[in-house]
């Protein structure tokens, strides 16, 4: 293998829509009608291997990232993917601080969602050139190669390269023997299957039954539209479940932090584990508010899905105002950036429950949190993954959830890569399922809409 034909000669970028907006799959206070889609990155060497990436969407809006990719594209077409791995922190932060790009950020929204997008089919790639899933190239890493990865700009306050390095080094002798139980037991998950907002209660009651009959013992219900609606959903579910299972709720941004702290009080009778989302996204304050008012009632806050970049965690764990740390592997600039939250979450003590629910995040988060235990904490005690059943479908090597764990991913890469026949049918909007769809008339052809306009 010579490293000219490890060139990256080409980058294609995909707009990939599901019509999950039809059943209310994925649905909350918040985003009443998602359609689950991402915007999906190929990579091509020069020697026909290929990196796949990902970054989550819910729905419209998914062109403006695939513009931003293309955008981007420049910075790693043309460049030789080991001498890209050889200093990964150096080039982070080339994509991440683009001297004119970075004015749309810098590190969040769309840029950053394209950057990340990139850079996680860069570690796709990476894992399939050696021939391993994506969480035993990190496990096999030596300490300091893998901190190398990282761009520790703005989080030194709180982590230096050798404070990471040496949690790194302080867990290495247990590694062989957590591989061991990780691969005969898998990586525990909870369930927010049952709970999407928009489902009936009849449909509710199926999935408590499935999940439970599924071995699960945690589950995850939306909550924050209307008060007494939520009481009602959450007697239904714990009847079914019973007091023993774990229940958390999620509202998804909607509340004031004063309405958060008054609704969740209301709804504590429910013994619930934590309150995800309560309030806006980027209140670090408000969020260490609530926090401090719902300690006493057992009550954790648990937040990060949407939480912009590293800079942001780092006062949100500073500030105790998140006690569940759910990182979300197409919300920051990719790997690079999330391996930064894991080390800076352990050094301050806070458990990470990966966020997942979305296109390809099951997928990916399992490869994180399993290097966590292996490599970080050192612990599962008290951290679950999200798992939502949706998509897995499309994947070529899908999430694999049994007795309620994760097991452990075999295939080389990051979990991502398509099926060609996923593309051929939903790509959007020319995809056959959405032609079908489109003249169906269960969705607007968006080209039929610009035509109008350009006639008009
Ligand atoms: C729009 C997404 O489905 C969101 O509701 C997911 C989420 O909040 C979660 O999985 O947690
Ligand atoms: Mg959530």
């Amino acid at each position: 293998m010579t490293t000219e034909n490890l060139k990256i000669i080409k980058l294609e970028v995909k707009d990939v829509r599901f019509p999950t907006s039809l059943e209310a799959h994925g649905s909350d206070a918040m985003h009443t009608s998602p359609d689950y889609s991402c915007a999906y990155v190929i990579l091509k060497t020069g020697k026909g291997t290929e990196g796949h990436g990902l970054t989550f969407t819910c729905g419209r809006g998914t062109e403006i990232v695939v513009k931003a990719i293309h955008s981007l594209s420049h910075l790693v077409v043309g460049q030789v993917a080991f001498e890209i791995f050889k200093d990964f922190a150096g080039f982070w932060r080339s994509i991440t601080s683009e001297t004119q790009m970075r004015w749309l950020g810098p590190e969040k929204g769309v840029i950053h969602l394209a950057a990340g997008a990139i850079i996680n089919a860069l570690w796709d790639l990476w894992a399939k050139l050696l021939n391993k899933p994506l969480w035993r190239l990190l496990v096999d890493m030596d300490p300091e190669q893998l901190v190398s990865t990282i761009d520790f700009r703005y989080i030194t306050d709180v982590i230096t390269k050798e404070e990471a390095i040496q949690i790194l080094k302080n867990q290495q002798s247990k590694k062989e023997e957590r591989i061991a139980k990780l691969t005969a037991k898998g990586y525990p998950a909870y369930t927010t299957q049952v709970g999407w907002l928009g489902y009936s209660n009849d449909t509710i009651l199926e999935l408590c039954q499935k999940y439970l009959e599924l071995g699960f013992t945690a589950f995850k219900v939306k909550v924050g539209e209307n008060l007494q609606n939520d009481i009602n959903r959450l007697k239904l579910v714990r009847n079914a479940i019973g007091y023993d299972k774990q229940l958390m709720v999620d509202a998804n941004q909607v509340w004031d932090v004063e309405q958060a702290i008054e609704w969740v009080k209301k709804l504590s009778e429910f013994k619930l584990h934590w309150i995800e989302e309560p309030t806006s996204p980027d209140d670090i304050l408000g969020h260490a508010a609530i926090s401090k008012a719902l300690r006493p009632l057992g009550i954790g806050v648990a937040t990060g899905e949407v939480c912009s970049n590293r800079v942001m965690f780092k006062q949100f764990l500073q500030a105790d105002a998140m006690q569940f740390c759910q990182i979300d592997a197409a919300r920051l600039g990719g790997v690079n950036e999330i391996l930064s939250v894991y080390l800076m979450a352990h050094k301050l003590g806070v458990k990470v429950c990966p966020h997942a629910g979305g296109v390809g995040l099951c997928e990916m988060v399992q490869h994180l949190q399993m290097w966590d235990y292996v490599s970080v904490s050192g612990t599962m005690k008290g951290r679950v993954i999200e798992y939502v059943d949706q998509q897995h479908e499309h994947f070529l090597h899908p999430t694999f959830v049994k007795d309620a764990c994760y097991q452990v991913p075999k295939a080389a890469g990051y979990s991502v890569t398509f099926l060609p026949e996923t593309i051929e049918k939903y790509e959007y909007p020319s995809g056959s399922e959405w032609e079908r769809m489109f003249s169906q008339g269960l969705f607007h052809d968006p080209r039929k809409v610009l035509k109008r306009m350009s006639s008009a």
